[in-house]
């Protein structure tokens, strides 16, 4: 695909001043360092372009590094849009562990390193250090071990030199593990993913030729490097000494993997040229959201200060709600969500809403509500495709095909599908191979030659089986899989087919698993859909090539099995769970940590209580602050926090988390807001969004709809010291507002009153979504049929109780006439007052009995309740329903180009109408990508750039050195002459 270069100008035009200085720097080092939604990573692209365009590096001469899967592939789309996906892919663009892996694979043979090593993931490194603490008998705990392990590593400390260091010391035993572990990734040919580092920065520092092409480096999300990836960003700049960072020291929240705020002192001491750029203006969130997420900040009084200053209008005060329990917790957040769906009648999407949470276990109240509403979800930072079993036991056949020294993963696939090798067999088999410093699949092959040896505990009905069941499996699929090439006749995918066919695996799955085999049988396709997608994508370009340097040797790496398995083992942090479907349907559950460089319109921020943030087991209270910042600073819009009376996981009563306590009832609304007219219309600013009309959202509203988040008491009762069980139905608690909750819901499932649900359930598309392995849960499919189940005895108990009566009404809903008397005036006419909740909820009511009595007219005769036959209506006004109002007409809207780590907007049909150079960009404006799951702020503000609006009181806009000031401290603190 080639695109036309865009001018300077159009690259420029989309930046502030600040931004276009950044990225105009002659200065050979630059450091963009700005607070969150300030564009860093917008700024960062439009760099990485200008430099490629306007000042004539080559693309294969860059380096980009980000931190996470995702960023890269996001800056690969953007700079592709812009660029063309040719110079896009020529750009040595990836996370530090891919871009380390390009170089060994290429040149690491002048380290001694076999091109065909393999990478150890978590769970292979996890496995070999238990095995190892089993067999030494080691008292430490593997966990800490791999995470010492690490650390060690990332500091670039080898397992010898900490054994030198520390002989008889308290970590005696750390190191007999840590030399144990290094010596047998060694015999497997295995690097884990601190020895992708380790490995690159000992080759660049030994073979600079290597690296001698690189004209710049671009590092994104620079506060999350640690030290072994400082080393790393030097080497690979060696040759010109030109960086460029971005990074957000409030947004370091990486300690736990050895990232150190202190590289950005580094950088300045060993850069003392350094062009320090800040960002001051906020592109993302509301006013409110800023200020309250700003007070959490601030408590750490020992950070940087930064000046960030918002964009966009002050908006609706961020909610701090309480609840009684996690699980009315999960309940609370999914009415509240089809409060903003309902509500924003189709301006706000699933896709807009995010539940960020500071670990993965806390999810399970919340998957389990969202179940039970029908609302589905993807899971970022969850369960992953390449961890669900059947996928796994695939990459683990095809790694030993490609390098079956893999001990870890030949004895994963001994006996699958099984093949009567017990545990005890797998356990002599590796401690045979140990003994005689051999692999396993050597003894293996031993074995099968009939070599026995005194050592040897197997029996030869066992080798049989060994030798017919697996070894000529593999040993037929490696002489195929040598002579898969790009251009091969014999390609991977056949490869694939032939080891699934082999297997029998189809079988294999039907006879392990009874009930979700059909499942299971589908993510094996879906596998080989990948494989499929992985061959057309590399046939275009060939991504992995390294520029030629002159006179340097280059190993080609052309096998294609090889490159599929790096692929799958760096891109394991890669989601592809709900890609295959419409995410406008889909809500987000992500880990905070996976959720940083993102933004939604709307962010829930649940469990927030001591224990959970800041975590119990952390070191580093500043760093969960930091957590809780980036949290909160995702938000576009609506931010919701929230926080039970209880824990979950049987953590008895907890407290509001300390980060916000102090100033959590000034700061935060105890309930969410109301959505009336002038919310709507502020949030249609904020985002950029045209607000639909009030008929278009009252339409679609169902009967019963709750409009204010009034289903839940704001001061819960603390059931466990209160007299009554919280079933109890105890006046202002909750169990009577969520039996009232399941009328409305029971009326939205049956679609009765003529409302369609316009999103299909997670159940309902069961086949690509992640099985939540949590307990408590049940399969997608037996979750279906209890929900048909229950669906059918709620219709039966609805004819029994339409026989009854149909005019019962909630005790706080008006009656019918009450709401005629009321009078039919145009309700765009009198917007109720933004504190008035009763008025936004009669008006949902009175919608609701409209429609209820127009269903009921439609139905005829038979559906009137023969108690209302008698009935008349006032002869007065008549019901009626609103006038649309005035389609909102916002004008001509500025069109950016999108390079920012955010997904662009859909196109607003209103762009059509402008003419000339707008229009244009239009045409060339990016589509909302693939991996794209919100809408961004960036083409939200329409001023133009450069004019950016300041919000009254804060003076005048910055001046060159008022930008400099925030890093006053930074500067002055710099160290002087040489230091460690
Ligand atoms: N000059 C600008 N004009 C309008 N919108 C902008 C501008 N710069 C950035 N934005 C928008 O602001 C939002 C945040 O940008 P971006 O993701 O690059 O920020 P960031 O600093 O990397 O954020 P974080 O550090 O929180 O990840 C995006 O929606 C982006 O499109």
């Amino acid at each position: 695909m080639s695109t036309t270069p865009p001018s300077e100008a159009t690259i420029l035009k989309s930046l502030n001043h600040a931004q276009r200085r950044a990225v105009t720097s002659q200065s050979p080092t630059v450091a963009i360092l700005a607070g969150p939604g300030s564009g860093k990573t917008h700024t960062l692209t439009s760099r990485v372009v200008w430099l490629i365009q306007h000042a004539g590096y080559q693309p294969c001469d860059v380096i980009v590094a980000t931190f996470t899967v995702k960023a890269a592939r996001e800056m690969k789309e953007r700079i592709g849009k812009i660029l063309g996906e040719d110079v896009q892919k020529k750009i040595v663009l990836g996370t530090f562990h891919s871009i380390a892996r390009r170089y060994l694979t290429s040149y690491g043979k002048r380290i001694g390193l076999d091109s065909k090593f393999n990478i150890a993931d978590d769970g292979d490194t996890r496995a070999i250090i238990k095995r190892i603490c089993e067999r030494h008998r080691l008292t430490v705990d593997p966990s800490h071990a791999k995470s010492w392990i690490s650390k060690k590593k990332a500091k670039g400390t080898s397992a010898a030199a900490s054994q030198n260091r520390q002989k008889d010391g308290p970590h005696t035993e750390l190191n007999t593990c840590f030399k144990e572990y290094q010596e047998h990734l060694e015999r497997s040919n295995l690097l884990d993913y601190d020895d992708l580092l380790v490995r690159c920065v000992e080759l660049l520092r030994g073979h600079p030729s290597c690296v001698s092409n690189v004209q710049t480096v671009l590092i994104d999300e620079y506060q999350d490097t640690n030290g072994i990836q400082y080393e790393l960003m030097k080497l690979f700049a060696q040759a010109r000494e030109r960086i460029t960072i971005v990074g957000d020291p409030d947004q370091s929240i990486y300690g736990w993997r050895s990232a150190e705020i202190r590289n950005l002192y580094r950088l300045l001491r060993d850069y003392p040229e350094t062009d320090e750029v800040s960002l001051e203006e906020n592109y993302r969130s509301s006013q409110s959201i800023l200020s309250v997420s700003l007070s959490v900040i601030q408590e750490d009084k020992k950070r940087y200060q930064k000046v960030l200053l918002p964009v966009h209008a002050k908006g609706e005060k961020p909610v701090l709600r309480k609840l009684a329990t996690p699980s009315t917790e999960g309940d609370w957040i999914v009415h509240e969500i089809k409060r903003v769906i309902m509500l924003f009648g189709g301006m706000l999407k699933y896709e807009d809403i995010a539940i960020l949470l500071r670990s993965a276990s806390l999810s399970r109240h919340i998957e389990s509500a969202l179940g039970k509403a029908g609302v589905s979800y993807r899971m970022v930072g969850g369960h992953k495709f390449y961890e669900r079993k059947e996928v796994k036991v695939l990459i683990d056949y095809l790694r030993v095909v490609h390098q079956p020294d893999n001990n870890d993963a030949v004895a994963r696939i001994i006996n699958v599908p099984r093949r009567g090798i017990g545990e005890a067999t797998i356990k002599s088999l590796l401690e045979e191979a140990e003994q005689a410093k051999m692999s396993v699949w050597s003894v293996i092959c031993k074995h099968c030659r009939g070599e026995r040896t005194a050592t040897t505990k197997i029996r030869p009905k066992m080798e049989q089986k060994l030798n017919t069941e697996l070894v000529r499996i593999i040993t037929s699929l490696r002489q195929k899989a040598e002579t898969v090439t790009q251009s091969s006749p014999y390609t991977l995918i056949n490869l694939v087919e032939q080891l699934i066919s082999q297997l029998r695996f189809k079988q294999h799955l039907e006879e392990e698993y009874s009930i979700d085999h059909e499942q299971r049988w589908a993510n094996v396709r879906e596998f080989v859909s990948l494989v499929g997608d992985f061959m057309r994508s590399s046939a275009r370009i060939d991504e992995e090539a390294l520029p030629e340097v002159a006179d340097l040797e280059q190993t080609k790496d052309d096998n294609m099995l090889g490159k599929f398995l790096a692929n799958v083992s760096l891109a394991s942090d890669a989601q592809r769970d709900g890609e295959e479907h419409d995410k406008s349907t889909l809500v987000t559950i992500s880990t905070i940590h996976a959720a940083k460089g993102l933004e939604w319109p709307v962010v829930f921020v649940p469990a927030v209580y001591n224990g959970a943030i800041p975590h119990s087991r952390s070191e580093d209270v500043d760093e969960e602050r930091r957590l809780l910042y980036v949290a909160m600073t995702r938000a576009q819009a609506f931010l919701y926090l929230s926080c039970p009376l209880y824990g979950s996981q049987g953590m008895g009563k907890v407290e509001l988390s300390d980060f916000v306590e102090p100033f959590a009832s000034k700061a935060f609304a105890s309930r969410g807001p109301s959505f009336d007219r002038a919310v709507l219309k502020t949030t249609g600013r904020i985002l950029g969004r045209d607000v639909p009309s009030e008929k278009e959202i009252f339409d679609k509203l169902p009967p019963m709809f709750a409009t204010e988040d009034d289903q839940y008491p704001a001061n819960p009762v603390d059931f466990k010291n209160a007299d009554e069980p919280p079933n109890a139905d105890s006046g202002d608690g909750q169990p009577r507002a969520l039996k009232r909750q399941r009328i409305s819901d029971k009326a939205i499932d049956d679609g009765e009153h003529n409302w369609k649900r316009e999103y299909a359930t997670t159940m309902e598309q069961s086949s690509g979504f992640t099985m939540s392995t949590l307990p408590g849960f049940m399969s997608a499919g037996a979750h279906q049929h209890t929900i048909a189940a229950a669906n059918a005895a709620q219709a039966a108990s609805n004819k029994t109780a339409i026989k009854r009566s149909t005019n019962r009404r909630p005790a706080d809903q008006k009656s019918l006439l009450g709401f005629v008397s009321q009078g039919s005036r145009a309700p765009e006419n009198r917007p109720p007052p933004p504190h008035d909740r009763s008025a936004t909820s009669s008006y949902g009511r009175y919608q609701a009995a409209a429609a209820r009595s127009a269903a009921r007219a439609l139905s005829g005769p038979s559906g009137l309740d023969p108690k209302l036959t008698d009935h008349k209506l006032p002869t007065g006004k008549p019901l009626a329903r609103p006038a649309t109002p005035k389609p909102i007409d916002d004008g001509p809207r500025k069109q950016y180009a999108c390079f920012s780590s955010s997904p662009s907007k859909p196109a607003s049909p209103n762009a059509a109408a402008q003419g000339g150079e707008q229009a244009e960009v239009k045409t060339a404006a990016p589509h909302r990508p693939a991996t794209s799951f919100h809408a961004t702020t960036f083409t939200s503000v329409r001023h133009q750039p450069g004019a950016i609006r300041r919000p009254v009181g804060l003076g005048p806009p910055p001046s060159m050195d008022r930008l400099r000031k925030p890093f006053k401290p930074l500067t002055m603190n710099r160290p002087r002459g040489p230091g460690p």
